[in-house]
């Protein structure tokens, strides 16, 4: 199957650069991130993989096909963070619309993903009086419905229960092995973006780093220890003396290393100052910290 190429993409607004000469490659059946603040240019990237928003210069193609091609548009499915349907449709009007807008959308399938998404309940209500999480679960099956090769999820959790967020990946992950489906999602979310498979760090409309979480995390994550001592200000010197940046609150004596290794090097040295310890590694926060010197949460 296709791959999804991104070639010298860029997007000006006016004087505003919102999207800097990206370059990706997105193999078919990968679970992809965009992780990045607010206005670092994932909605625009979006809106241009969507055909929706024209580049200002460089190229997407899917095999041959690009954006403005109908049979592109076909093998993309997108959740939108704004609500594309019909407020006053009810629920099953609004999506047996829309399936009629595809050829080959059989009711079993659109029966499939009403039930997955847990929608049976909710059929005969209108979109518009759903609450935030109920619509999101009616976006995705909108999005689902004509079964795309990609599927395009922009900040689907914002705003969502974890209860909702559970049940809406673990129809996506299922929906995403028995479709062999690439999914492409934009988030703030730490922990979503650590369940892909392949993670884009974008500031400022640039990809800064582009790697899996494991390896974004063994170059970028350092391992956090919090030591908690009898002798906190002994500790603290000798960690001082020997060159680590620790600092000390009554008896926690908190440092930042490189490695395991090197935790376990600390410990060793000190252990007889150490009564208790937690040493973990850090997460996306502290590569997206690494990175750009901000905080992502
Ligand atoms: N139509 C527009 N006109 C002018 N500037 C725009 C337009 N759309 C986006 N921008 C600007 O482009 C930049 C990128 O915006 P974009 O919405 O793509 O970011 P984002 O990463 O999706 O942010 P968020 O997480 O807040 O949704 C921002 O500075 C934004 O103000």
């Amino acid at each position: 199957m296709s791959e999804l190429s991104i070639q010298d993409l860029t997007k000006t607004f006016k004087t505003k650069v919102a999207v800097n000469h990206l370059d990706m490659q997105i193999p078919s059946g990968k679970f992809i991130a965009f992780l990045g603040p607010n206005g670092a240019g994932k909605s625009t990237t979006v809106g241009m993989l969507t055909g929706l928003t024209q580049p200002t210069s460089g190229q997407i193609k899917l095999g041959t096909l690009t954006p403005a091609d109908i049979a592109y548009r076909q093998q993309i499915g997108v959740v939108f963070q704004y609500g594309v349907l019909d407020d006053n449709l009810t629920v099953h009007q609004n999506l047996k619309l829309r399936a009629a807008m595809y050829p080959n959308v059989d009711k079993a399938w659109l029966d499939r993903l009403e039930n997955d998404l847990g929608l049976t309940p909710l059929l005969n209500q209108r979109y518009g009086t759903l609450s935030g999480g109920q619509r999101r679960r009616v976006d995705i099956s909108r999005a689902m419905i004509h079964r795309p090769k990609i599927l395009i999820l922009d900040e689907p959790s914002t705003g969502l229960d974890i209860p909702t967020r559970t049940v809406i990946w673990q129809v996506i992950h299922q929906l995403r092995k028995e479709l062999q489906m690439t999914v492409i999602l934009t988030t703030h979310y730490l922990e979503e973006a650590e369940a892909a498979d392949f993670v884009y760090v974008i500031d400022h409309g640039e990809v800064i780093a582009a790697d899996s979480v494991s390896h974004l995390k063994h170059e970028y994550a350092q391992v956090e220890m919090t030591l908690i001592s009898d002798q906190p200000e002994t500790l603290l010197a000798n960690l001082q003396q020997d060159g680590y940046q620790a600092k000390q609150a009554q008896e926690k004596v908190t440092l930042t290393v490189a490695d395991a290794q090197t935790s376990i090097d600390v410990l060793v040295k000190n252990r007889q100052y150490i009564q208790q310890f937690d040493s973990h590694e850090g997460d996306m926060n502290t590569i997206f910290l690494a990175l750009t010197g901000k905080e992502i949460r």
